[in-house]
């Protein structure tokens, strides 16, 4: 049987989902079809943005273009270029094709809207929207159009008879009044696909919508009922009338994916019958679930959705609501509502191409890693640590794991990897037991409710054992201070985390002398409140090194760990001065990596960008050199 979706499901609005930029695709992976809004289909787009916007239409199984205020002709891109596997409804109205068809365009512009790609097309007219009473050529091929069939008729059911053309100058004269025939838009075709259409309509969002302009004067409509649709079947093709008032449902138990329906339409400006809203889909999709917050979609239930339409009408044609909500049964279901507020689509013509499989992408993924090295208790003195953190854009996860999982390491070097929160889970359990995890950044004190934090705790939870804090992004973007990054380093050594506390200082704190000022007053707000050394690693970043390509000079950087080590000395004590790993970070690269290495107070890196790269990261962790610790 047959799984249904809701229109919300299956459309796209092309604002949100094929705006530009990294929406591009949007529609491509959440959708099957795309609306295109008048404001985006009437715009100039380049040829390269055409060509995107092309290749999300090709992947698409429908496309509407809607009704416009300016002639469909500047429809952007032209509807003659998209796939013809691209199932292509084109909501136009009355006026506009008039426009269209009247102007003084050349013969191939003319010809435009009507010359769809071959293949298997379909029309969807909405309110305010009625069939042509004009051709939609200047010559239109002799028994080749139907009323309110815009494209070639290439699957005409046997024994349907072609339609002659109101009008044939042209369009250019006025065209002929509408006639009931043409109203109908009765279907030529067969509908092939599994698509029960239906038309449903939910009061509860009636107050939602605009409300209907004034019902124009009587003598503009048609006779009431004038275009009623009869039910009749032609050929596999069934017709239903919708109820003209009232409110309540009907259901069509018989209907079927070759079922057609349409409301009652009262002459070429407003239907008589309140239906408010359209909706076709099918159901039960576990490939398509419904998105949680589509574009300018509201929710009505968990299988119930509704789509405000983001084009216009004319004035004498409201807007309406063109939602989607599951139909979970093969059964099409119409309801009128007793609102008498909203117009009705005059005709609904769906089709469904075959299902397309939505395949998720993997993730772009961010990986922060770092790696450490392990102390060196029997010298002593010496210890290594080597340390990486990237934010990679266009790694994956997967293969950055299998690079560090290959990487061959010296049995001294402590590694650790640090990603983003989302991704510690995934990491810790792919990664080799050799190399630990990290956290980038930890809420302050015990967690509780404290909403879009991550505790301590939680990250022990998943077997994380370290946590960096204080980097110059969390102080200098985030404005974390150093007592609240204390407080954070006290906390984690506390239940047992390791911490790398990075210090460092801006390029106009360097360029002011005032390096060893800032460093060590990072330092002492790290020494006021840990209680202990054992799990801490400095890690000297200077800001203006970081991401720049800048490295500090191996001299520079060792200027600064000696001095910070003199300061544990002279402040904590010998021991810790001696112990602790004091790493640097910025620009690390497999260049730079060995000079900075030999440094004797440089115990390891933090490494961002080169950690990207696996040869280079392994080269990068095999340069720490261990250090004496002092007797
Ligand atoms: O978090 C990363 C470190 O700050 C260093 O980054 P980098 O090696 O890209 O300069």
């Amino acid at each position: 049987m047959p799984t249904i979706h809701s229109a919300s499901t299956y459309l796209g609005i092309d604002n949100e989902d094929i705006g530009g930029g990294h929406e591009q695709t949007t529609t491509t992976r959440r959708y099957r079809g795309l609306l295109f809004a008048p404001s985006s289909a009437a715009v100039s787009r380049t040829a390269s943005e055409q060509k995107t916007v092309l290749s999300c239409l090709d992947s698409l199984d429908l496309v509407l273009f809607p009704e416009t205020s300016e002639p469909s002709s500047q429809l952007s891109p032209p509807i003659s270029s998209v796939s013809p596997q691209t199932r292509i409804h084109v909501v136009l109205s009355h006026l506009d094709l008039q426009k269209l068809c009247s102007s003084n365009k050349s013969p191939q512009e003319r010809r435009q809207l009507p010359v769809l790609p071959d293949g298997d097309h379909s029309l969807l007219l909405l309110p305010g929207t009625q069939a042509p009473s004009f051709p939609l050529r200047p010559e239109p091929p002799s028994g080749d159009l139907f009323p309110g069939d815009y494209t070639k008729s290439s699957s005409r059911p046997p024994g349907a008879s072609p339609v002659r053309p109101i009008s044939s100058d042209g369009g250019n004269s006025r065209p002929d009044p509408p006639s009931a025939a043409s109203r109908r838009l009765t279907t030529r075709r067969q509908l092939t696909h599994n698509l029960a259409p239906s038309l449903v309509d939910v009061p509860a969002c009636a107050d939602n919508l605009p409300p209907a302009d004034p019902a124009p004067p009587s003598s503009t409509l048609a006779p009431s009922g004038s275009d009623q649709l009869p039910n009749k079947t032609n050929g596999q093709t069934s017709l239903l009338d919708v109820p003209e008032a009232g409110g309540g449902e009907t259901i069509f138990p018989d209907a079927s994916p070759e079922t057609r329906i349409s409301a009652p339409h009262n002459g070429n400006l407003r239907p008589a019958s309140p239906l408010t809203h359209l909706r076709f889909g099918v159901d039960d999709d576990p490939l398509s679930p419904l998105p949680s917050s589509p574009p300018r979609c509201r929710r009505l239930s968990p299988h119930r959705a509704q789509i405000q339409p983001s084009w216009s009408y004319n004035k004498a044609s409201p807007p309406q609501a063109f939602s989607g909500p599951v139909i979970p049964t093969p059964r099409a279901l119409l309801q009128t509502s007793p609102v008498p507020t909203m117009a009705c689509p005059a005709t609904l013509f769906l089709r469904r191409s075959p299902r397309r499989q939505f395949v998720p992408g993997a993730p772009p993924i961010a990986l922060q890693q770092a790696v450490s090295a392990r102390p060196q208790i029997k010298f002593g003195s010496g210890t290594q640590l080597l340390l990486s953190s990237p934010q990679p854009e266009s790694e994956s996860i997967i293969k950055l794991v299998s690079d560090l999982n290959t990487v061959k390491l010296e049995s001294d070097v402590d590694v650790v990897v640090a990603p983003p929160f989302v991704y510690l889970d995934f990491v810790k359990s792919s990664l080799s037991e050799r190399i630990e995890i990290s956290a980038q950044n930890t809420w302050v004190g015990k967690g509780g409710a404290f909403t879009g934090e991550i505790s301590v705790e939680q990250l022990k939870d998943i077997g994380c054992s370290w946590v960096i804090l204080g980097h110059s992004e969390r102080r200098h973007i985030i404005g974390e201070d150093d007592q609240f990054i204390g407080k954070k380093a006290a906390y984690a050594l506390n239940e047992g985390l390791g911490v790398i506390a990075c210090i460092e200082e801006l390029l106009e704190e360097r360029e002011a002398g005032k390096t060893f000022d800032v460093c060590f007053q990072q330092l002492k707000a790290y020494a006021d409140a840990v209680p202990g050394w054992e799990k801490m690693v400095i890690a000297y970043e200077p800001v203006w090194a970081i991401g720049t390509g800048k490295v500090t000079t191996p001299e520079q950087a060792q200027e600064v760990h000696v001095a910070c080590r003199d300061w544990l000395k002279k402040n904590v004590s010998a021991e810790v001065a001696s112990k602790t790993r004091i790493i640097y970070g910025g620009s690390v690269n497999g260049g730079n990596c060995a000079e900075l290495a030999k440094q004797e107070d440089i115990d390891g890196f933090l490494v961002g960008g080169a950690s990207l790269k696996g040869p280079e990261f392994a080269t990068i962790i095999n340069s720490v050199t261990s250090k004496k610790v002092a007797a």
